[in-house]
């Protein structure tokens, strides 16, 4: 099977992930999550024009003063009568303007006296100054955010504001992680030196904490057909499967045939990456199984190039696949040979980019040391520091 590159590969897995039934949850509970629908105002914000300063309201045409002090407007606590001229209203930030008054006076600018209010600035007092119109956050009816949009910490208090209680989302995809392999060893402090620890299921695990999802953890799996389709049956109420480790050529390399024996059907195998070259994808029903190769490092990438892209896609994403952002390397980078490589590097204190120490893909040490996979082209020259490069941020599955 020929290695796919890598946008087709995405494109491909992509292409499988229909986006999961839409539920409705209540406005905090759906962080993390994608909107199903466009959001749209239910009000306006502000409701009013309001005051943005502590100070004193006053009418535009009505700038010189002195004026007298005739009340209160406090947030929450509106003024309810409407000032003549020559008269001005005590007023806080977020507070309502009263009727007829359009501009704020900052209290910095002013001297009081009992009731008596003198401007005390440099300089006269401009019209309509500190002042958030009505709707200039946005207006009833607006649509806010377009369908597909991650709903952060911004976007749950834009929701409320709104006036939504709930929001219509897709329900979180349940995934099933599995680790398989003859020398893996469940418990790291009882590890033989034939014996490696399971590390990848809790890595991976770990990895998608950032999307919400249900994760299973299975095995360590034994190399044995029979033990893997098992495991893999175990996940039959699962979106997705992930299995980590036997997705290569070798005679212990089982992943292949157990999807198969478990009547899943091979969609692709094989992409020109460097690591994670092995990386399978198979479809049984409307279930996707990721296979993620076993070293390490290639599992972590695979995970962030493939896993968490269909993860995003089920929850209906608009833009599922991470984006890489422009940096400028710190040290030269050699050529690239016939696979696009996701090289793994450290940001240092200025914001460049050094590659860890060592790129084999085995290598936990180092991988711990990144904080950024620099994506360079198939057959590209060597990179030399001073260069700009596009990277993808590791750290809480990167910018989506
Ligand atoms: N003749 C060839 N050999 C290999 C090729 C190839 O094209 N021809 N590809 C290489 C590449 S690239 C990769 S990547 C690896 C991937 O192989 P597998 O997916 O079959 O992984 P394993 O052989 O099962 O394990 C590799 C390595 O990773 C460790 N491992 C596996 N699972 C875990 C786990 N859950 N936790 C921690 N560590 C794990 C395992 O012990 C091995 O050391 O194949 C190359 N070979
Ligand atoms: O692709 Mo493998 O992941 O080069 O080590």
């Amino acid at each position: 099977m020929a290695l796919l590159p890598l946008d087709e590969a995405q494109r491909r897995l992509l292409a499988l992930a229909a986006p999961l039934p839409v539920e409705r949850v209540d406005v905090p509970g759906a962080l993390g999550r994608y909107l199903a629908e466009p959001l749209r105002a239910r009000r306006a914000q502000p409701a009013a024009h309001a005051s943005a300063m502590d100070g004193y309201a006053v009418a535009g045409t009505d700038l010189a003063g002195p004026w007298q002090v005739i009340g209160e407007s406090a947030a929450g606590h509106p003024f309810p009568g409407q000032p003549a001229p020559g008269e001005a209203v005590r007023i806080s930030t977020g507070a309502l303007l009263p009727a007829g008054c359009d501009t704020v006076i900052i209290q910095e600018n002013t001297a009081r006296d009992g009731q008596t209010l003198r401007l005390i600035a440099p300089g006269p007092a401009e019209a309509q100054r500190h002042v958030r119109r009505c709707g200039s956050d946005f207006a009833r009816d607006d649509e806010l955010l377009p369908a597909g949009t991650r709903i952060g910490p911004a976007q749950i208090a834009l929701a409320l504001a709104a006036g939504h209680k709930h929001l219509a989302v897709r329900r979180p995809p349940r995934i099933a992680v599995i680790d398989s392999g003859d020398e893996l060893a469940a418990d790291p402090e009882s590890c033989a030196p034939h014996q490696v620890p399971a590390s990848n299921g809790a890595m991976i695990a770990a990895l998608v904490a950032a999307i919400p999802c249900e994760v299973r953890r299975i095995g360590p799996v034994a190399d044995r057909l029979e033990d893997l389709t098992a495991a893999l049956a175990q996940a039959e109420d699962c979106d997705v499967v992930v299995t980590t480790g036997g997705a290569s050529v070798g005679d212990h390399d089982l992943v292949r045939p157990a999807l198969a024996n478990w009547g899943a059907e091979l969609d692709f195998w094989k992409v020109a990456i460097r690591p994670g070259k092995p990386l399978m994808v198979a479809r049984r029903g409307a279930l996707l199984a990721v296979g993620l190769p076993g070293n390490p490092v290639s599992s972590m990438v695979t995970a962030y190039l493939f896993l968490l892209p269909l993860l995003r896609a089920l929850l209906g994403a608009a833009q599922p696949l991470a984006r890489a952002l422009p940096f400028t390397l710190a040290a030269d980078l050699p050529p690239v040979g016939d696979r696009r490589e996701l090289v793994r590097a450290a940001i240092d204190a200025e914001g460049c980019l050094s590659p860890v120490r060592t790129q084999d893909s085995g290598a936990l040490g180092a991988l711990a040391a990144a904080q950024v996979l620099i994506d360079r082209p198939a057959g590209a020259a060597p990179a030399p520091a001073g260069e700009t490069v596009l990277a993808y941020l590791l750290e809480n599955g990167g910018l989506a």
